[in-house]
């Protein structure tokens, strides 16, 4: 008998490996590598997957017990899902099980439920003659028996309903076995079904009985003779066929029980664009630049082999494009395409252009999709019926067994790392699905990722390094908008308190007289959190990590998030005296009052995070300002993205600073990345645009280069900061977050965790500065206070890792951690491991 490996649906250390199980005969059939299975498991039935099988088991398999079920008749998951689910594991230090369940929609989390039915009546006659002389001894037991036989089974909540008071009795029968009790495995959700009629004989044959209804069954015949005539629709929804004739469900029945139709249920599937009609749209002539880079990208699909792509093209070059088009040349291959957004720029404007290209062939995943609609979205790419899907971080694990491209638009987006465990980032996990199963990966943006531009610039000797490919020019021909940054010290020092600067305020004015619209993006990031003098611009920072500080209301003080440095809040600023030092922050709402002060009339739509809760009112508020129904779009990052509407020639940026001063070493980067990218919503057609940058912080390299659309010197710049200081990409990071309800317990234990790191690393000869020029070389920095130093009544503390090298650091850091939870022995110690973090506040 054959053998399979299964990984059981319990995440925790002891079950975090593959259990043995015997395949019987009657499922081989229908058992695969990613086959979702029950299994036995102590007293339990529970929900596994397999991942591997083997022919003929070497061990005794006297003690293995058998795989009960298997849940689909299409496995839900891939051998390469499976292989990708095992490095997930090992590169995010996550469960395996975490890994795989993180690739499958919520509705497939089966959970086990208990059955209760006549006992499986056996072929051999011994038996079963056993099992006749079995007979019910009292009425109440006949009663029950009679009960769970016509209904096949029930569930036990099912059968104490309906003998409240025969638990005894039924105790009895479960124990002399008349009957008996199993676990079945029940998905969370169903697939829709509808009733459906379609005829159950022969054309001639239901012709042929028109005739001989009695007159009494008009009806009856009504619905036959409509059921021919659209004959070749069938089979038809009941609901719609009783609502065209007007008849009832008892006439249907009535021909069903005659034997000439048939009722059943049909699959309906839930389509979150059904009834959206998408105009088609063909292949544009591409420009110069565009064929230069489609036909490397081309070169490599033909080969059919792993490559990676940075696609680096200015706002409007036409990236978009280039995606469609080498889709399109990848579906000619019979292969299939996943391409990633973020979350936020999956408008229907950006479906619109996949779905116009490619129409029914693409299916959308996104959070906003109800567990219904996503479970349905995720079979039809399963089943075959879509091969390109346009989703969000997740859609990286479609269930697709011919991929040719991964396309990762923005892929500088820091969603793309996911938050909760598996703490994965879709970049990587891209790419190296995309080795496992031989296709390309474009990763495109305007202000790619310092990792991914690094990794391309520095022509890293390995598969996974991207091959870079540049667009400096927009593909309709006109040019970037003029940027203009306005000092708002010096605003205020003429005397201009408004949160709008003269220029901006000037600018918005000739837009409403021209007709034209403006979007003004207030960053909120790390709103209220830093303290700033707004005379000279001073930001209070940490003397020894070169990050702000960040302000603590209830002590009133500031603190460093990275080595734990505290200072007082000064009430002056220590650089000029000034008394207008505060933490700094404004509101969407504040701005959109103001706004309404200075420009009576003026039609204002705000999208932020309060007026964008409501399904579906993102796209609203959108659509309403495509139609011209306001002046300005006013809101957070939201509005930055990827959006394209013609008549837009201003863009405002209230405090472009505000982000900069966050505790993160990506500060500069994220503040040049989302300037650039607003920035290039301005005049992206016949009009011209123009920019305007509000900054208290005008000389920061990161706002000069956003206004020169210089991503070249920003990254230089960057770099620079970034070697001197050992951040990425020049080393990497591992974020391990301990969190206890005891202060002085979890004090002790971080402590501890640190000292194992260290010890282990020293052993190995790893632990060392990263000042030298070893090549392997790791330091640990902390424990310290997390930046939430409670959540949820727990304390929480971080030690940061730095690491270079080809070292396995993150096997060492969770060994550590295992090792630590162990010898604590107390099940109150929570420690989380982030690999390659991306939020550090
Ligand atoms: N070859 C082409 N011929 C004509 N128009 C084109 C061509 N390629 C792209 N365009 C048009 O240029 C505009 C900008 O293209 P697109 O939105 O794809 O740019 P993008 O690089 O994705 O920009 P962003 O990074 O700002 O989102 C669109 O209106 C698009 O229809
Ligand atoms: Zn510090
Ligand atoms: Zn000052």
């Amino acid at each position: 008998m054959e053998m399979a490996k299964v990984i059981v649906d319990v995440p925790s250390k002891d079950t975090d490996r593959p259990f043995d199980y015997l395949v019987p005969a009657s499922l081989r059939p229908w058992i695969e590598v990613g086959s979702r299975v029950g299994v036995p498991f102590g007293h339990r039935t529970l929900q596994g997957f397999v991942v591997s099988l083997h022919p003929r088991p070497e061990m005794d398999t006297s003690k293995m017990k058998p795989i009960q079920e298997v849940l689909d008749v299409l496995p839900p998951l891939s051998r390469e899902l499976v292989q990708l689910g095992e490095w997930m594991k090992e590169r995010y230090a996550c469960r395996q099980i975490t890994a795989l369940q993180s690739m499958l929609p919520t509705a497939l989390k089966g959970k086990a439920e208990r059955y209760i039915s006549l006992p499986e009546r056996s072929d051999t006659p011994d038996e079963t003659e056993g099992l006749f002389s079995l007979q019910p001894e009292s009425e109440e037991e006949e009663r029950i028996l009679g009960f769970v036989g016509q209904r096949g089974e029930v569930t036990i909540q099912q059968l104490s309903r309906a003998f409240p008071d025969q638990a005894d009795v039924i105790k009895t029968l479960l124990a002399r076995g008349m009957l008996s009790e199993h676990q079945q495995i029940k998905d969370k959700l169903q697939k829709k079904t509808m009733k459906a009629v379609e005829l159950a004989v022969e054309k001639a044959a239901a012709e042929a009985a028109l005739g001989d209804f009695p007159a009494k069954a008009q009806r009856q015949r009504e619905v036959l003779s409509y059921l021919l005539e659209i004959e070749p629709l069938l089979p038809i929804s009941q609901k719609e066929l009783l609502q065209t004739l007007g008849v009832t469900a008892g006439t249907v029945k009535a021909l069903a029980d005659k034997g000439l139709i048939a009722i059943k249920d049909v699959e309906v599937f839930r389509d979150p664009y059904r009834g959206r009609h998408f105009k088609p749209s063909e292949p544009l002539v591409l420009t110069e630049e565009q064929q230069r880079v489609y036909d490397k990208i081309v070169h490599k699909l033909d080969e059919r082999q792993h490559g990676v792509f940075l696609l680096h093209g200015v706002t409007g070059s036409g990236k978009t494009e280039i995606y469609l088009q080498t889709i399109q040349r990848c579906l000619q291959q019979e292969r299939q395409a996943i391409v990633l957004v973020p979350e936020i720029s999956l408008t229907p404007q950006m479906v619109e252009r996949f779905k116009a290209r490619f129409g029914d062939r693409v299916a959308v995943m996104h959070s906003r999709l109800s567990d219904g609609e996503r479970y349905d979205e995720w079979r039809k790419i399963r089943e075959g019926r879509a091969s390109v899907v346009v989703g969000a971080r997740s859609a990286v694990f479609a269930p697709f067994d011919r991929l040719g491209l991964i396309i990762m638009d923005e892929e500088h987006e820091t969603s793309y790392k996911q938050e909760e465990t598996p703490k994965y980032h879709a970049r990587d996990v891209a790419i190296h699905r995309a080795a496992l199963s031989g296709a390309a990966v474009i990763l495109g943006s305007a202000t790619p990722s310092l990792e991914s531009y690094h990794a391309a610039r520095s022509q890293a000797q390995d598969d996974f390094a991207p091959v870079l490919l540049e667009m400096h020019s927009r593909a309709l021909g006109n040019r970037l908008p003029e940027v203009r940054v306005v000092d708002m010290r010096e605003q205020l020092r003429e005397g201009n308190r408004s949160m709008f600067s003269i220029p901006l305020h000037e600018a918005i004015a000739a837009r409403l007289e021209r007709g034209e619209q403006t979007v003004l993006l207030l960053n909120r990031r790390g709103y209220s959190t830093f303290v700033m003098c707004r005379s000279c611009g001073y930001v209070a920072g940490c003397p020894e990590c070169d990050i702000s500080l960040t302000y603590h209301q209830k002590s009133n003080n500031l603190r460093c998030h990275y080595c734990g440095y505290a200072a007082p809040s000064p009430d002056v600023c220590p650089d000029c005296g000034s008394e207008h030092i505060r933490y700094f922050g404004t509101g969407t709402q504040r701005v959109e009052e103001e706004l309404a002060k200075l420009f009576p009339g003026i039609r204002v739509i705000r999208m932020d995070v309060d007026t964008t809760t409501e399904k579906g009112s993102h796209e609203k508020l959108l659509q309403q300002f495509r139609d011209k129904k306001a002046d300005v779009l006013l809101g957070t990052q939201m509005v930055a993205k990827g959006l394209d509407f013609p008549d837009v020639t201003l863009v405002g940026v209230i405090t472009a600073d505000s982000a900069l001063n966050l505790p993160d070493f990506r500060a500069a980067e994220k503040t040049f990345q989302l300037l650039t990218q607003v920035a290039g919503r301005a005049g992206r057609h016949q009009l011209p645009g123009e920019v305007v940058i509000q900054s208290y912080t005008p000389e920061h390299y990161s706002i000069i280069h956003a206004s020169g659309h210089d991503y070249l010197s920003f990254v230089k710049d960057e770099l620079k900061h970034r070697k001197a200081l050992h951040y990425p990409p020049y080393c990497r990071l591992i974020l391990v977050t301990l969190s206890h309800e005891q202060l002085p317990l979890l004090v002790r234990t971080a402590e501890n965790y640190a000292a194992m790191v260290k010890k282990e690393a020293d052993r190995r000869g790893w632990f060392g500065s990263l000042d030298r020029f070893a090549a392997d070389a790791l330091d640990i920095l902390g424990p310290v206070a997390s930046p939430i130093p409670r959540l949820k009544n727990r304390y929480r503390f971080q030690c940061m890792i730095k690491w270079r090298g080809t070292m396995d650091a993150v096997s060492l850091t969770r060994d550590a951690a295992e090792q630590l939870q162990e010898s604590v022995r107390d099940s109150g110690l929570a420690i989380s491991i982030d690999v390659d973090p991306q939020m550090l506040m």
